[in-house]
């Protein structure tokens, strides 16, 4: 596991977001050829990654043309159309400023009738996809990474999920009260990221000192589902310094080595 320790989440956003796009850049995706396959977030942390890709976007600098995305979640119950809705999360801070083509955007219906069988198809696109190349995810701060709440099944795939409490109440921020806050999601599982080449988590934030903390130098466990980056041939944790409050100053100094040594 890679851990960047940037000083602002500012800075986490610039990190990532240059990262992705020389990712992009590299692979050179043509139609005809092959998509570069993204896996992307919502919440407040990768907010300032969109601004950037935004703006790198008009400025000439990136195209997603070629660029297949899947989105990690969705609540239950919320159409496309609803304000807080994961749809228009990232359709009013992302793709609305962007060249991607609406048939490459996937993300999971709140309102399928069938929630099973909306999750099945969801894999079944990934895999059509050719898998992903990049998995982009925030964390909770209990440690959940999309939806999958401590508990979760290691293995998970693409399911219903039900919230617990303390999610329900942290993310009702972006909601007029707590009631409206829905109960259930439907989240890609644990397994469905681990299958990705690449996993990036942004963690940013005093408040998310215990889930890097419980991340990065813990055993893996079902109650912290992102340690399951543990097992993960190729991830990269992009913290700020306020999320390393937990950290041990060892683990700090050293992974704060191995980057300066990366860029000798
Ligand atoms: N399902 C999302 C997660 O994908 C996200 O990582 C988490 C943290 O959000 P924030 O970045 O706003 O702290 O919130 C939600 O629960």
């Amino acid at each position: 596991m890679r851990l960047v320790i940037q000083e602002t989440s500012e800075k986490v956003g610039e990190f990532i977001a240059n990262y992705i796009r020389e990712k992009i850049v590299n692979f050179k995706p043509t139609e005809e050829k092959k998509h570069y396959v993204l896996g992307l977030p919502t919440g407040s942390s990768p907010l300032p990654i969109y601004k950037r890709l935004v703006a790198m976007h008009k400025e000439g600098k990136l195209s997603f043309k070629n660029v297949i995305t899947f989105n990690m979640d969705e609540y239950v119950g919320l159409s496309p159309e609803h304000p807080f809705s994961y749809h228009y999360f990232m359709h009013e801070n992302l793709f609305k400023y962007i060249d991607i083509e609406r048939q490459n955007i996937h993300i999971l219906s709140g309102v399928a009738a069938d929630a099973e069988a909306e999750c099945e198809a969801y894999e079944a696109a990934i895999k059509r996809a050719g898998g992903i190349d990049l998995f982009l995810g925030g964390i909770g701060v209990d440690g959940h990474i999309a939806f999958n709440e401590p508990g979760s099944s290691l293995a998970s795939r693409t399911r219903l999920k039900t919230l617990t409490r303390d999610t329900i109440i942290v993310n009702s921020r972006f909601f007029e009260s707590v009631s409206q806050v829905p109960t259930k999601a439907l989240t890609v599982g644990v397994g469905t990221i681990m299958d990705a080449k690449e996993v990036v988590l942004i963690v940013t934030g005093h408040n998310k000192a215990m889930a890097l903390y419980k991340t990065v130098e813990e055993g893996i466990s079902h109650m912290w589902t992102a340690s399951a980056l543990q097992m993960h041939r190729h991830s990269m944790i992009v913290c700020d310094e306020d999320a390393t409050d937990e950290l041990k100053v060892k683990t700090v100094k050293y992974f704060k080595d191995v980057e300066s040594s990366n860029r000798l």
